[in-house]
C-alpha cells in the first residue's frame, strides 16, 4: 500500500444518533423486497407480494407491474436483462477500516466485541469497457496485482447451476467447496512469476472478488476494470480486507441494480436493508480472504459508526447494537509495521482452544466480561466520557483485555514494546487491536496527560520505527460517488472526472483522499452514504 511516513495523530469524534442494525428490524426484510430496473444508477425498492416467487434478476429481463403501492417484477422468458449499459459512467465506492476497542478473537467464538469505523478508507473505481471487450480486470496497485480474466472463460455454469445459484438477497454463511474448486484454475495463473507469499496475497484478494463476481453477476456482465486503492495499512488489524470486500460487494450489487440509494432522504430502515445486503456479501468475500471471520469487520465497514457486535450462531445473522453514546476517546493508534495474517492469528486461537478447551474458554469468557463491562458503562444514563474516573475504568478494561490476548498467544514483542513505552510515559492504557501478532495497538490517553509527555512518547515511537495514524472514530460506512465526478468548485457541466489514470497516479494517502474527496481530511458532498 501507499504508506505515508508522515506523522498521523488521532482524534475521536462523537457519534450521530442511530438505531439497531440487527437483521429483521426493517419493515422491508431481504425476504420480501425486490428492485426495479432503471437505466442508470441505483434504483428504488419494490415490495414483493407475499407468496410470489422471486424472479431471477440475473440474466433475464424483468418487467415491473404496478399494483397500488405494491409492484411485482415478472421475468420475460427468453429475454436478456440488460445489466448495465456497457459504457455506463465510471463510479466509485468507498468503505472504512475499523478498530476493535474490546473483544477481538473472542468475537470469533460467539462473544461480544465493541468496534468503530475509522476515517482511513478503501476506494474502488469501476470503469466499464466498450461492448466489444469481454474481459474483467483487477487493478490493485497497493499489492501490485494486475490481472485480467476473459469473462466467457469463467466457470459460470457451475456458479449458475440451479443447485448452486445464490441470489443477491440470499444469506450465505459458508463457502461452497464445489464453487471454491471451480474458481481454482482461474486463481492459479495469477502473478505466476512472483514469490509464493506475494501470490498468496494476490490470490486471496482475487478470490474474494471472483466468488462475489460469479455469484452476483452473469456471463452477460459488462466488461470492466476494477481499480482499488486504500489508505488502510494492509494486514495491520484495521480491517483492510473487510473494507475492500465491502467495496467489492457494493460495487457488484450496484452493477446488477440490487441496491436502492443511497440518497439523502432515504428512510433509515431502508438504508439498513441496503447495508445488510452489502454486508452479507462482504462477509462472503471475507470468508474467501481469511477463512473464519466473525463478521465484525465487514459490519463496521458497511454501516460505519460504533457498535457492539455478537454472532452466536454462524447460520444466523449477528446481533448488532449501535453505540450512540460512544465517547470521544482521546486515542493513539500505532502500527508496529510487523506484518501478520488474520487467518494465522485466528487459527492460533482455534488451535489453543482445541488443545486447552477449558482454560481457553475461560479467557474468551473473561474477554466477554470486559466488553460487557465497557458496554454497561457506556450505556449508563450518567455516562460522561470526559470524566477521569470513567476514562480510568475504560482504560483498565483495555489493559485487562490486552493481558487476556497475550495469554491467547496473539501479541508480539513489538506490541509489548509499545505498551512498555506508553506505560513508562504514564500516558495511558494500551492494547493490541485486531488479530494481533503484529499490526496495530490502540492507547486510550489519560485525561490531563501533558502535551510534552505526549510529544516525547510520539517521538520515541517514531524513532523506534513505529507509525502513528490520525483518524476519527465512528464515521460513515460505505459510500458511493456515482458518477465518479467531483464539481471541484465549478458548476460547469460534467465537473472533474476521477479517471483511472488520475486515481493510479495520486501520490500517497493524501493524494488519494484529495482526488476522491472522502477520507481523513475530506468529506465532499458529492459522496452519498447509506445512513441508518
Ligand atoms: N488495498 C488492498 N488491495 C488489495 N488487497 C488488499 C488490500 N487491503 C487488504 N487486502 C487483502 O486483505 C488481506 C489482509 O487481510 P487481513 O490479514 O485480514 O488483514 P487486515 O487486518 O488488514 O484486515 C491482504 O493479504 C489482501 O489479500
Ligand atoms: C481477530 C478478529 O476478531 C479481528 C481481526 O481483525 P483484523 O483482520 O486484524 O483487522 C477476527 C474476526 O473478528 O474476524
Amino acid at each position: 500500500m501507499a504508506a505515508d511516513n508522515e506523522r498521523r495523530r488521532v482524534s475521536i469524534s462523537a457519534f450521530p444518533d442511530g438505531m439497531l442494525m440487527a437483521t429483521g428490524k426493517s419493515s422491508l426484510s431481504d425476504g420480501n423486497s425486490l428492485f426495479a430496473i432503471s437505466n442508470g444508477g441505483p434504483v428504488q425498492p419494490i415490495r414483493l407480494e407475499e407468496g410470489l416467487k422471486r424472479p431471477s434478476l440475473d440474466g433475464r429481463s424483468t418487467k415491473p407491474v404496478v399494483n397500488g403501492d405494491t409492484q411485482r417484477l415478472q421475468p420475460r422468458r427468453g429475454m436478456e436483462r440488460k445489466l448495465s449499459s456497457p459504457m455506463s459512467p465510471a463510479f466509485m465506492v468507498s468503505a472504512p477500516g475499523k478498530v476493535i476497542v474490546y473483544g477481538e478473537h473472542a468475537v470469533v467464538h460467539g462473544k461480544a466485541a465493541i468496534a468503530g469505523a475509522i476515517s482511513l478508507r478503501s476506494y474502488l473505481l469501476v470503469t466499464a469497457l466498450s461492448k466489444s471487450r469481454r474481459t474483467v480486470t483487477l487493478r490493485f496497485p497497493d499489492i501490485s496485482l494486475d490481472h485480467t480474466w476473459n469473462i466467457d472463460d469463467l466457470p459460470w455454469s457451475t456458479f449458475q447451476h440451479p443447485s448452486k445459484k445464490k441470489f443477491y438477497y440470499d444469506l450465505v454463511t459458508s463457502l461452497d467447496p464445489d464453487l471454491v474448486e471451480a474458481m481454482k484454475p482461474h486463481l492459479s495463473d495469477i502473478s505466476p512469476s512472483l514469490p509464493p507469499e506475494t501470490r498468496k496475497i494476490h490470490q486471496a484478494s482475487a478470490s474474494g472478488f471472483l466468488y462475489l463476481y460469479l455469484s452476483l453477476g452473469s456471463q452477460a456482465s459488462p466488461a470492466c476494470i476494477f481499480t482499488l486503492r486504500s489508505t488502510i495499512p494492509i494486514g495491520a488489524g484495521l480491517g483492510s480486507s473487510a473494507s475492500i470486500c465491502v467495496c467489492i460487494s457494493s460495487a457488484l450489487l450496484l452493477q446488477i441494480r440490487a441496491l436502492s440509494g443511497p440518497h439523502p432522504d432515504q428512510p433509515g430502515e431502508e438504508a439498513s436493508l441496503q447495508l445488510q445486503r452489502i454486508n452479507r456479501w462482504a462477509f462472503v468475500g471475507e470468508m474467501c480472504i481469511h477463512g473464519n471471520p466473525s463478521g465484525v469487520d465487514n459490519t463496521v465497514a458497511s454501516g460505519g459508526k460504533a457498535v457492539v457486535f455478537k454472532r452466536e450462531d454462524y447460520k444466523k445473522p449477528p446481533t448488532v447494537t449501535l453505540l450512540k453514546n460512544f465517547p470521544e476517546l482521546p486515542l493513539l493508534l500505532v502500527n508496529t509495521r510487523q506484518p501478520r495474517s488474520t487467518h494465522t492469528e485466528v487459527a492460533k486461537v482455534g488451535a489453543l482452544k482445541k488443545a486447552h478447551p477449558v482454560v481457553t474458554n475461560m479467557m474468551l469468557e473473561a474477554i466477554d466480561k470486559v466488553t460487557e463491562s465497557a458496554h454497561t458503562l457506556i450505556s449508563s444514563p450518567n455516562f460522561d466520557g470526559n470524566d477521569p474516573a470513567t476514562l480510568q475504568h475504560l482504560g483498565e478494561l483495555i489493559v485487562i483485555n490486552h493481558g487476556l490476548l497475550v495469554s491467547l498467544g496473539v501479541s508480539h514483542p513489538k506490541l509489548e514494546r509499545i505498551r512498555e513505552l506508553v506505560d513508562h510515559a504514564g500516558a495511558g492504557w494500551a492494547k493490541l487491536t485486531g488479530a494481533g501478532g503484529g499490526g496495530c495497538a490502540i492507547t486510550i490517553l489519560k485525561s490531563g496527560v501533558k502535551r510534552e509527555t505526549l510529544r516525547s512518547l510520539e517521538a520515541q515511537l517514531e524513532a523506534e520505527g513505529f507509525e502513528l495514524y490520525q483518524t476519527t472514530l465512528g464515521g460513515d460506512g460505505v459510500g458511493v460517488l456515482w458518477p465518479a465526478v467531483l464539481k471541484n468548485g465549478s458548476d460547469e457541466d460534467g465537473g472533474e472526472e476521477i479517471d483511472q489514470e488520475k486515481f493510479l497516479m495520486a501520490v500517497g494517502n493524501e493524494g488519494v483522499e484529495k482526488l476522491v474527496g472522502v477520507g481523513v481530511d475530506e468529506t465532499r458532498e458529492e459522496w452519498k452514504f447509506w445512513r441508518y
